[in-house]
């Protein structure tokens, strides 16, 4: 059975990860980036649980997972070094509850997947659980295709779309519009650094459009 890929908005939603170590890190780091209201149940954690615990980024409870912990939690990621302990978090947790479980993927009612990051541009890659070193491998091939400047371009483009979108003309020529502002130019001067001649062709573009009503 497949996966349905989905881009979940997290943000003040309690999401409750047991354990601390190199695993839990990686999946609490995305868990932070989406907003999440984070609780780690651990006696020990890596070192970057520990900072983003003093700097109030999440809750740490410094002890065994206990059962009641669930409680409350729209996520729980069970992500232990102990099998019968992530059994235990995945036992506690009710229908209704999203559960990843690291070392048990029949387990997981959700899987995590390997995600190039670029401000608001995400792609994330999934194997289907079958082989996440090839998504991480994945991960490192695309980040060299789409640079760091996918960032700016996908904010650019953001604004430009809702300047579209507000225009008095048809839905057709609101989508050649967009297609027209997808041209590879103006990626190109956002990695050569051009903002300017970008956004002076772009106001060009939808000015023309906006006067003449077509
Ligand atoms: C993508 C990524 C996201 C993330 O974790 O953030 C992720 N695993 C990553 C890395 C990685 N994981 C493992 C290795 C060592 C090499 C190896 O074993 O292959 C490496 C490579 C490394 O660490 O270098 C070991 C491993 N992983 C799982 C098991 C259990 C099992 O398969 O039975 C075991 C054996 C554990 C053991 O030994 O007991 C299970 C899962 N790992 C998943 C996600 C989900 C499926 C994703 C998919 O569909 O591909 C799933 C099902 C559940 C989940 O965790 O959500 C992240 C890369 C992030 C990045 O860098 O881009
Ligand atoms: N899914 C994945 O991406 C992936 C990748 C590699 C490994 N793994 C699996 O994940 C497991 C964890 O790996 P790791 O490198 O993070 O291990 P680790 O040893 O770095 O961390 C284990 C953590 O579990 C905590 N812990 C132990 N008993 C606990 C309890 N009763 N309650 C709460 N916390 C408890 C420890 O305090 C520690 O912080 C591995 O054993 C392996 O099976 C999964």
């Amino acid at each position: 059975m497949g996966f349905y890929p989905i881009m979940a908005k997290l943000q003040g939603k309690r999401c409750l990860v047991v354990g601390g170590g190199q695993v839990a890190e990686r999946k609490i780091g995305g868990l932070l980036v989406a907003g999440a209201d984070i609780v780690v149940v651990s006696p020990d954690c890596s070192h970057a649980v520990e900072e983003w615990a003093k700097e109030g980024s999440l809750t740490l409870f410094r002890r065994p997972f206990v059962p009641e912990d669930v409680r409350d939690a729209l996520i729980v990621v069970a992500a232990t070094n102990d099998p019968a302990v992530n059994l235990a978090v995945y036992q506690a947790c009710g229908p209704h509850q999203w559960v990843n479980v690291v070392d048990s993927p029949d387990l997981c009612s959700f899987t995590v997947p390997s995600v190039v990051e670029r401000g608001d541009l995400q792609i994330a890659i999934s194997t289907g659980g079958h082989n996440p070193g090839l998504a991480k491998k994945l991960r490192r091939q695309v980040e060299t295709y789409f640079g760091p400047e996918y960032a700016e371009y996908t904010a650019f483009l953001g604004a430009i779309r809702s300047r579209v979108l507000a225009l008095s003309l048809d839905e057709k020529r609101k989508r050649e519009l967009l297609t027209e502002l997808l041209d590879d130019r103006f990626l190109q001067w956002t990695k050569t650094g051009e903002r300017e001649r970008r956004n002076l062709e772009a106001e060009r573009i939808i000015e023309k459009a906006r006067q003449t009503g077509t």
